[in-house]
């Protein structure tokens, strides 16, 4: 009866401890590893609410992979993906631990950055965007110059769940437009 009962929690705690990686694995984008969209909403929903409470200055930053699509193009989707690692890898070293950052999407990657004001936010991105310039990737004997444009913007009182978000990837475009490898901020 004994062996029974310790082999039945033998089983039940092996069970548990599966539940809990599949549901750190759901949240994690399996290209990157980082966390992916919906860890990045649920994230952002506790910090909003963390934000409404105490106004610590929160800043969100979008930032996009310039013209990745000539690199799936020209070098095919496997180059892209190595790509897409080596970004989020660098993006996630240049930026200080307290920054949750996620991969949104596609080539695109949203930061959250906590207790960081209009001041202070724009060191480390531009910290990061010089990082992934300066990636020596090289494929096929082709140097190949990585570059990331960033639109970043900071709470402000009237803003809900979505508008910061709005906000920021609107100054990605602006940045964009401005001709990329470049960061603007949105009031
Ligand atoms: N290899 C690879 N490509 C992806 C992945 N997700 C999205 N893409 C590709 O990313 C490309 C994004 O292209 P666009 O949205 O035109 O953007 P872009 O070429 O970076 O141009 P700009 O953003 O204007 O600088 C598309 O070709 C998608 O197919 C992925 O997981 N792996």
């Amino acid at each position: 009866m004994e062996s029974k009962l310790a082999n039945l929690e033998q089983r039940t705690e092996f069970y548990r401890k599966k539940w809990l990686e599949e549901i750190a694995r759901a949240d994690l984008d399996a290209l990157t590893n980082l966390p992916n969209r919906g860890a990045y909403d649920k994230r952002f929903n506790e910090e909003f609410k963390r934000w409404l409470r105490h106004p610590d200055p929160l800043c969100i930053a979008v930032i996009d992979v310039d013209h990745f699509k000539k690199i799936n193009d020209k070098y095919g989707h496997s180059v892209g993906d190595k790509t897409l690692q080596i970004v989020a890898k660098t993006l996630r070293t240049s930026l200080r631990e307290t920054d949750f950052l996620a991969r949104y999407g596609g080539e695109e990657f949203v930061c959250l950055m906590i207790n960081t004001d209009a001041t202070n936010m724009l060191t480390p991105l531009e910290k990061l965007r010089k990082a992934v310039s300066s990636i020596p990737f090289k494929v096929k004997n082709d140097r190949l110059n990585i570059t990331v444009s960033v639109g970043v913007t900071m709470l402000v009182a009237t803003d809900n769940v979505h508008t910061a978000f709005d906000r920021a990837d609107k100054a990605l475009y602006e940045a964009k437009d401005a001709g990329r490898n470049r960061i603007c901020y949105k009031k």
